[in-house]
């Protein structure tokens, strides 16, 4: 079996009396899609944000490549090679999309935000942002505002602002959301190829997308993972059915 990327281990995490992340221990291996589905409130924000490094769990680790990055904050992480891409964007929208993806080549540095427009002058950060466009295939819309791109464009381009950072690891949270029919299908067809460059931990409520494109699924329900395989074992389990899918499986 393939080694894992990505891990957690025993994670815990309570609000009070509730306890939102449940001793969950998930892995992401090279070349994989592993969704992580449930109802609302099962814990999948709170247990992204403890992989990504915005929440500090109460106990158990995150391991990044055999390295365990549990007390690395985001940025650090982020640097080491987890790209996170948000349910919220977090696109400039009044600037291009070359200018967006120069910043996150700009953070992959290290350096700070504040000299952005003159570093698009700089070669190298500009080289590293139009290789990053060029693979995702919005080579086309450099000039543009990202306020001018669809919703889909939109997701494509933070995945090319995530590229910058060469990473190991992606971390989505519910890219599907906002898209019509037609813009998920797309998105799906993107994100299948995307593996290739690197695993990703998908967050989805979107089933079609869920069932297209993941190797593997893990249903958190009260911060438990209840059960964890393929599609087809996922779909057929009875506690999932009752708990989740429903008619939907
Ligand atoms: N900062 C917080 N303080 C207190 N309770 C919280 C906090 N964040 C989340 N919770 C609670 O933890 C539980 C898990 O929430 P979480 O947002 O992780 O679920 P989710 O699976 O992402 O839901 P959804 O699918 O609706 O996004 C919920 O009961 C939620 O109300």
């Amino acid at each position: 079996m393939a080694e894992a990327v990505l891990e957690t281990r025993d994670l815990r995490k309570a609000f009070g009396a509730l306890q939102a992340t449940d001793d969950v221990s998930i892995s992401l291996r090279a070349g994989e899609i592993h969704a992580i589905i449930g109802p609302n409130g099962a814990g999948k924000s709170t247990l992204i944000a403890q992989i990504s490094g915005a929440l500090a769990p109460d106990a158990g680790q995150v391991v990044l490549d055999g390295r365990d990055v549990t007390g690395l904050p985001v940025q650090a992480r982020a640097r080491a090679g987890l790209a996170r891409t948000f349910q919220i964007s977090q696109l400039a929208m009044e600037d291009t999309v070359l200018q967006n993806v120069a910043l996150g080549a700009l953070g992959a540095q290290g350096r700070p935000f504040g000299m952005f427009r003159p570093v698009l002058r700089d070669r190298a950060i500009r080289d590293r942002a139009e290789a990053a466009l060029e693979r995702v295939g919005l080579s086309g819309q450099r000039a543009m505002r990202a306020a001018e791109l669809s919703h889909g464009e939109r997701r494509k381009l933070e995945v090319a602002v995530a590229l910058t950072l060469e990473p190991r690891a992606f971390v989505m949270d519910e890219p599907m959301a906002g898209l019509g029919t037609e813009g998920s299908v797309q998105l799906t067809g993107f994100l299948d190829g995307l593996r290739a460059q690197a695993p990703i931990l998908l967050v989805e409520h979107d089933m079609d997308a869920v069932f297209a494109l993941a190797d593997r699924v893990s249903v958190l329900v009260y911060g438990r993972v209840i059960a964890s395989g393929t599609v087809g074992e996922i779909r057929r389990d009875k506690a999932v059915r009752e708990a989740y899918l429903g008619d939907e499986a």
